[in-house]
């Protein structure tokens, strides 16, 4: 359970010599009932990890898609409590780690005490906030350590490197990578420098690191993949779910794991 339960899948995935796919999805997308059938899933085309989004009204950090997505689950009434309720229900029948994703300001309604022991009680095994900086993350971090629930903390492409060391130091269960700059959302190109910058992540964290944002195709996950230990995948997730096309997330998924890897000469698209 929690942090452990993550540590020992991706530490057995990456002593196999497999790489690591983390997708994101939005909760309550489609109704919060399609949930546990979409991580049934998952779980079945051989994930890592699921990334499970919780909706709210301002998502600073992420681009259209997810953004829509967010409106329809907020429409469909799903709220950071009823996916709680929802995973205490369905969550013991599955193995894969799950890992919510939720802005602040949801958390603090909720209570920053309460959220930790209901995750803990809703099998959830670690956290992703991207909107407490480090020198704030003192308000939830204990209460998550308490419960033994991974804290993921972001790197971004501008931390400088004393930022990047302390970020590393401290990540539990991976180190999330972001590999570009602005908000989530495919992309056809990433930056020069951005396996020079998978690399210092990878020298620094004593985790592994996982990179997100702008990955959309399997090409792309496997040529960021040969610098760090795997990807997230989110908004072309989120589509592919939304427009009902399953076995292409499944084809996704497929030629994220396998396939020779690519060179640093690749372009995109
Ligand atoms: O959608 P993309 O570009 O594939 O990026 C992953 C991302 O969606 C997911 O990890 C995520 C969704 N919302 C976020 C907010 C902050 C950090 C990460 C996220």
């Amino acid at each position: 359970m929690g942090k452990e339960r993550i540590d020992k899948i991706f530490r057995e995935k990456l002593a196999a010599k497999e790489k690591l796919f983390v997708p994101y999805m939005m909760a309550g997308d489609g109704g919060l009932d399609t949930l546990e059938e979409k991580i049934a899933f998952l779980e079945k085309c051989g994930v890592s990890a699921i990334e499970l989004g919780i909706p709210f009204s301002d998502p600073i950090a992420d681009g259209p898609v997810i953004q829509q997505a967010g409106i329809r689950a907020l429409e469909s009434g799903t709220t950071l409590a009823s996916v709680l309720e929802k995973l205490s229900v369905i969550r013991k029948k599955y193995t894969v780690p799950i890992i919510l994703m939720s802005y602040i300001n949801p958390i603090f309604q909720y209570g920053i005490e309460k959220f930790a022991r209901d995750c803990f009680a809703s099998g959830v095994d670690g956290v992703i906030i991207p909107d407490i900086p480090m020198e704030e993350e003192g308000i939830i971090s204990p209460h998550l350590a308490a419960y033994g629930i991974a804290c993921i903390r972001l790197a971004a492409m501008t931390s400088p490197p004393d930022r990047i060391k302390k970020i590393a130091e401290r990540t539990e269960g991976f180190l999330y990578a972001v590999s570009v700059m602005g908000t989530t959302g495919a992309r056809n190109a990433y930056a020069e420098n951005i396996s020079a910058y998978l690399r210092q992540l990878k020298e620094n964290s004593p985790v592994p690191v996982l990179a997100g944002f702008g990955v959309s195709s399997g090409k792309q996950a496997r040529y960021l993949s040969q610098y760090c230990d795997g990807v997230i995948v989110g908004s072309k997730i989120v589509d592919l779910f939304f427009k009902g096309k399953r076995e292409e997330i499944k084809r996704l998924i497929e030629s994220s794991l396998s396939g020779e890897p690519l060179t640093e000469k690749v372009k995109f698209p």
